[in-house]
């Protein structure tokens, strides 16, 4: 049976009389594919399953898609009852923060302020505030994230080393549609037009990793992303797995954000550099 509670006081009464394993998936809700696949991995992983889904203001910055931005309760409750979640947590905005925003707040650090954090800022500050709240909450022992938003597993990862908080981070690679999208709440702003064009980022990056050095994956990607009629780079990286400089050898990342229409878009993929030993 999956509960629903509204209210922190609920939280804690479904949550008292567990034992065993407890994994949280975090969520902003409207799921798809990807979340499901975050759900399958801790029910495998876990003997209880706590699925949060709270759209959090801090992490909008002004004139983002926080009003616009879907809001299903209804299916997103019926998607956690055919994953087998034992409790939803979907708090109101008052229900985490009564006094208004909050006043103390966890600071991403440098890492915040590259990518996605150079083009949102404040947006990670807004993300591991209202992560380690729900960590704290949930109480949960396990908790499994996306890499479809790669910076913002690493800068979990890294505030749960930092802080040394009692959880154990899983990262799971990035559900795709069939023809490579990767699935994201924000795919239906699309229109059809838009999300043919879309297809770039993922066509792009599959190229890209296909190349053994950064120059080489860089200049394919940005020769792919040309191609897509008004899709807007804003940025496009190579790094080591952990964000830092790209490497001249072994495993790195490669990074891609850009606008489609009105639609801010994310992707990256695995690239492995350097000769095959
Ligand atoms: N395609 C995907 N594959 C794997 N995990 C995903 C995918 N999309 C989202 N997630 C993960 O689901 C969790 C909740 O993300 P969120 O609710 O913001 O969904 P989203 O689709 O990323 O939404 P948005 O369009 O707002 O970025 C995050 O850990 C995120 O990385
Ligand atoms: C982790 C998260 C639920 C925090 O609001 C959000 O950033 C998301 O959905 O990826
Ligand atoms: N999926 C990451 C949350 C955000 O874009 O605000």
């Amino acid at each position: 049976m999956t509960v629903l509670a509204r209210t922190i006081a609920d939280l804690r009464q479904a949550r008292d009389g567990w034992d065993g394993a407890v994994a949280a998936v975090l969520t902003m809700g409207a799921l798809h594919d990807g979340h499901r696949e975050l759900m399958r991995a801790a029910r495998a992983h876990a003997d209880r399953l706590v699925v949060t889904i709270f759209v959090n203001p801090l992490q909008f910055g002004p004139g983002e898609d926080f009003e616009r931005y879907p809001r299903t309760l209804d299916a997103d409750l019926a998607v956690c009852r055919a994953e087998g979640a034992d409790l939803v947590f979907a708090p109101e905005r008052a229900e985490m923060y009564p006094d208004g925003l909050p006043a103390v707040r966890v600071d991403a650090g440098p890492l915040g302020e590259v990518y996605e954090g150079a083009s949102r800022p404040g947006h990670f500050t807004g993300v591991l505030t209202v992560v380690s709240k729900l960590f704290l909450l949930t109480r949960a022992h396990l908790t499994f994230f996306g890499e479809k938003d790669y910076q913002q597993l690493a800068l979990v990862r890294r505030m749960v080393r930092d802080l040394n908080i009692p959880i154990d981070v899983r990262g799971v690679p990035t559900v795709r549609e069939s023809d490579g999208l990767a699935r994201s709440s924000r795919n239906r702003y699309l229109s059809a037009e838009q999300r043919a064009a879309a297809l770039v980022l993922s066509r792009a990056l599959h190229e890209a990793a296909a190349q053994s050095d950064t120059q080489s994956a860089l200049a394919t990607a940005r020769k792919v992303l040309a191609s897509g009629a008004g899709v807007e780079v804003d940025y496009l990286a190579v790094t080591d797995p952990l964000l830092g400089p790209a490497p001249a050898d072994g495993p790195a990342r490669m990074l891609v954000a850009a606008r489609v229409g009105g639609t801010r878009l994310i992707d990256n993929v695995p690239l492995q550099l350097g000769g095959v030993s």
